[in-house]
């Protein structure tokens, strides 16, 4: 449901009675929650007690995970006396990739779990669409839970069923649809997140708001640093935002449709990832805000959008100190041409033609079919100036 500034009521978004906030995910038998709140790791086993009885888990998680919130997921496992081993990859994008991918499919085989079991992801997007993807293929399909514990991942890559790696060629583009069982998302494990990775997940908040809720947008500009700030403002936000997501993921699950609309920003974004050898030169978050901006910037040269609009988006992205141009990417970067081939392995690419996510403004992106790559690189080229 789209907001107007003056009915996006951020007390909505927040569960009244102090316990977790609920957003269900309507996928007939493959239905899911998604819950919110502080405080939840310790609480998975019980959570996976009640809905997954006697699945083991296959603890999928990254270093940096593993020396701070591993234990108390353990500990909430073992006194629901579910029996688990962890598996720990390099934090970073470059784990989305075949040898990670190799090595966790031989320890989830080689640990004897079963079908039945759960593949648990314990981190941030990387760790969620690389475990989603063994689970989505070990034994044709384990069970599967998301304890997302960066912004990013409890507001948007934990939900939906999107998993997969990346290959020279292209970000995402091995990889398979596996809805998870459950999504757990505690708030208190963002108190450990970087600035850095917070502002990143942010830009994927704002997405949503771009989409098709300019009054949340509104809200954001107004609230931004009570949601980096964290408590009320914080957990409304991804609320919001997970409310959005899995509106349009029960609606599309597979992306024959409106599901494109997420991918706002993420045409010129993923290109920039596979251009920085998705590497901390760009991180995701950051790839797809300056996508954003291009997104609408694009859209102003079409006669789309208004320039205002345009203008209000790089401005906010600015203010809570996200990169905006090409120019913000540290290092060489292809020119037009380069970028254009990159572009062309796009997910969304049908029959030749390249699909952009346009907008007529804030809150108004639609899917625009054949777009002319002389247009694009056009576009590029004096953007790259
Ligand atoms: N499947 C989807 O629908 C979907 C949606 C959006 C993004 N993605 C993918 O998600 C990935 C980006 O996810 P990300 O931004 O979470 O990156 P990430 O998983 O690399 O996490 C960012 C960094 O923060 C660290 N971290 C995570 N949580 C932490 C915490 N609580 N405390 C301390 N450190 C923590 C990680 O170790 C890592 O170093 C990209 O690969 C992107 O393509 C997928
Ligand atoms: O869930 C979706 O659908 C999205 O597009 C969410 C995006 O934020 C996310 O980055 C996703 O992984 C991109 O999907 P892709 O199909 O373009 O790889
Ligand atoms: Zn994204």
């Amino acid at each position: 449901m789209t907001t107007t500034a003056a009915t996006f009521d951020a007390a909505a978004a927040e569960a009244s009675d102090g316990g977790p906030v609920v957003v269900p995910v309507a996928l007939g038998d493959r239905s899911y929650d998604i819950l919110i709140g502080d405080g939840l790791i310790g609480r998975v086993g019980a959570l996976m007690a009640e809905r997954l009885p006697g699945a083991r888990a296959a603890i999928v998680t990254d270093a940096n995970l593993a020396g701070l919130h591993l234990d108390a997921l353990e500990a909430g496992l073992e006194a629901a006396g579910i029996a688990s081993s962890a598996i720990v990859v390099a934090p970073g994008e470059a784990s989305k990739s075949f040898p990670v991918f190799e090595r966790v499919v031989d320890a989830v085989i080689g640990g004897r779990f079963e079908r039945g079991d759960a593949v648990v992801a314990l981190g941030g997007g990387v760790v969620g669409d690389l475990s989603g993807f063994v689970a989505g293929v070990v034994r044709r399909g384990m069970r599967f839970v998301q304890i997302p514990t960066s912004l990013l991942a409890q507001v948007d890559s934990s939900v939906g069923g999107k998993t997969g790696i990346n290959v020279a060629h292209g970000k995402n583009l091995v990889g398979v649809f596996h809805q998870p069982d459950l999504v757990v998302a505690d708030t208190a494990a963002l108190d450990t997140l970087s600035e850095r990775h917070f502002r990143a997940g942010y830009a994927e908040v704002a997405k949503y708001g771009l989409i098709d809720d300019a009054g949340f947008f509104a809200w954001l500009e107004a609230n931004h640093g009570a949601v980096f700030a964290g408590g009320t403002a914080r957990t409304a936000a991804i609320a919001t935002s997970c409310r959005a997501k899995a509106r349009v993921v029960a609606a599309d699950e597979r992306e024959t449709g409106e599901r494109a609309l997420l991918n706002l920003g993420h045409t010129f974004g993923h290109a920039l990832e596979a251009a920085t050898g998705y590497s901390d030169r760009l991180v995701h978050g950051e790839a797809i805000a300056i996508g954003m901006v291009l997104a609408h910037d694009f859209s102003v040269r079409m006669n789309l959008a208004s320039r205002d609009d345009a203008d209000r988006v790089r401005a906010h992205f600015s203010t809570v100190g996200l990169p905006t141009r090409l120019a913000d990417v540290p290092g060489d970067l292809p020119d037009a041409d380069g970028l254009l081939k990159l572009i062309g392995q796009d997910k969304k690419v049908a029959r030749g033609k390249l699909t952009f996510i346009l907008t007529h403004g804030i809150g108004q992106a639609f899917i625009a079919n054949d777009v002319p790559p002389s247009a694009v690189t056009d576009f590029l080229a004096e953007a790259a100036v």
